[in-house]
């Protein structure tokens, strides 16, 4: 533009312009935060003062006696000559005008730094030179050094918690996860994933419950879930789910971010502490605490929809002189193997408790006053001709009745005792029925 509208002659105009041009380009030169140096055959003979400063060159006649592979240690940290390899960028921007790597440079003072050189090639009237900006990259690679640690630290942290990371991306229609995810179900490092094969991963029994969760985090719920996967060796294991989607500006579900926590070992945990909390520890059948809460669950089956639910009371014959003849261990050997005889004779519903030293409770729901009275039968005559190791033959005495309407726990068990009592004084080895009458509960509940 400046050209053709000039009044001047045009070789002044561009003698003009190129003095503009050359002050523009020695002001960044001059100015410029980047080191640059320019070079012929190795020697370099100019740079600017960013270059004086990054390589701590005091003062400038200096430069002169500077070959450029004085300004790098002998070897690059990949184990290449410095020499060999500079000569190989250098050879490369010659050729095609430019390039770009990254380079350990040394510093007058001794010190080696991590720099990211560009090389051009200038044609100048005076012959071919080389120019290198250089870049040192020292903070920014502390920087992603320190990064990385995080990084590591973070998935440390992860591993230690068992706690994985995933993004699930819609308009891929893939899920990534991370390496902990990975070995949470069983799979190959770096496999694929899309949303039907993690499904396909999901415990069937569960798979209804993570689509509903998905469907309505999808709307914008809060996704927490959790649910059991199966690993392909058959293995189950328990994981917990949370996530967020993000969605666009236009309303659109992008993706979805979210965390997997393996709970395997402390759901089996929950679970072991649930098991004492309710289990008899010498025999393994229920605890009173137990029984209580499944009578109380019957009683209120029995007053609501009529349910007939029997109950029987066993308590062992003379057990006082099986421990005075063969000791307290054998007695409570004893006590384990009627537990596992009885549990043979049980059907799923049922439940064995025991009650207190050498009694058990069974509650039966949905079972009428002679079946049950058969089954106590039946009990007896097995535990009668059992032969239990170390004191051979024992028997059992045996109270039965089913729960009334008005009944409470209480009132229930009296009765159920008061059957027993009578068995005893009946002779033992016997079951008796409690009288079919609708006691009234005597205890406040
Ligand atoms: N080995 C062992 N003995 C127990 C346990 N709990 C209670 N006993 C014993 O069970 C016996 C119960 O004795 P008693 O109540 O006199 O009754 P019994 O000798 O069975 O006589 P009857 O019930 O009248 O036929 C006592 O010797 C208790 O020490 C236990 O956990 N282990």
């Amino acid at each position: 533009m400046a050209i053709e509208h000039s009044t001047h002659n045009e070789k002044d105009v561009v003698e003009a312009a190129d003095i503009t041009l050359l002050r523009r380009y020695q002001a960044t030169f001059t100015q410029s935060r980047e080191a640059i140096l320019f070079f012929q055959h190795g020697r370099i003979f100019d740079c600017n003062p960013a270059a004086l400063a990054l390589f701590r060159i005091q003062d400038r006649e200096q430069i002169a006696k500077l070959d450029i592979v004085t300004l790098s240690p002998r070897t690059q940290p990949s184990g290449q000559r410095s020499d060999i390899e500079g000569n190989v960028h250098i050879k490369q921007a010659l050729n095609v005008g430019q390039v770009l790597f990254d380079w350990q440079m040394r510093d007058l003072d001794g010190r080696d730094f991590p720099a990211e050189v560009m090389l051009y090639r200038l044609d100048l009237p005076e012959g071919t030179v080389l120019q290198a900006t250089v870049r040192d990259t020292s903070e920014h690679q502390a920087q992603r050094q320190a990064l990385l640690q995080r990084e590591q630290d973070l998935l440390e942290a992860q591993r230690i918690a068992r706690l994985g990371n995933w993004i699930s991306d819609f308009e891929r229609g893939e899920i990534r996860w991370c390496e902990q995810i990975y070995q949470m179900f069983g799979r190959p490092q770096g496999e694929r994933i899309t949303h039907a094969i993690f499904m396909q991963a999901v415990h069937p029994d569960d798979r209804k419950r993570v689509q509903t969760a998905f469907d309505a985090a999808m709307r914008g719920a809060p996704y927490d879930i959790t649910h059991r996967v199966v690993h392909p060796d058959g293995s189950v294991r328990t994981l917990h789910q949370r996530g967020q989607i993000e969605f666009s500006p236009d309303g659109q579900a992008r993706r979805m971010v979210g965390t997997i926590q393996d709970i395997t070992e402390q759901k089996r945990l929950e679970a072991e502490l649930e098991h004492n909390a309710i289990t008899d520890h010498l025999t393994g059948a229920f605890n009173r605490k137990r029984f209580d809460e499944e009578i109380e669950k019957a009683l209120a089956r029995r007053r609501r929809h009529s349910v007939s639910t029997a109950l029987i009371l066993l308590d062992i014959d003379h057990f006082k002189p099986v421990n005075d003849t063969h000791g307290h261990d054998v007695g409570d050997q004893v006590l384990v193997e009627l537990t596992q005889l009885i549990q043979t004779s049980l059907r799923v519903p049922d439940l064995l408790a025991r009650w207190g030293g050498e009694e058990f409770v069974l509650l039966m729901p949905d079972t009428g006053l002679s079946e049950a009275h058969h089954l106590a039968e039946r009990l007896r005559q097995q535990i009668a001709s059992h032969r239990f190791s170390v004191v051979g033959t024992i028997t059992a005495s045996l109270g039965v009745t089913t729960l009334q309407s008005t009944d409470c726990s209480h009132s229930s068990m009296k009765r159920l005792d008061e059957a027993l009592y009578r068995a005893k004084h009946s002779g033992r080895n016997q079951v008796i029925e409690a009288p079919p009458i609708a006691s009234v509960c005597d205890q406040p509940h």
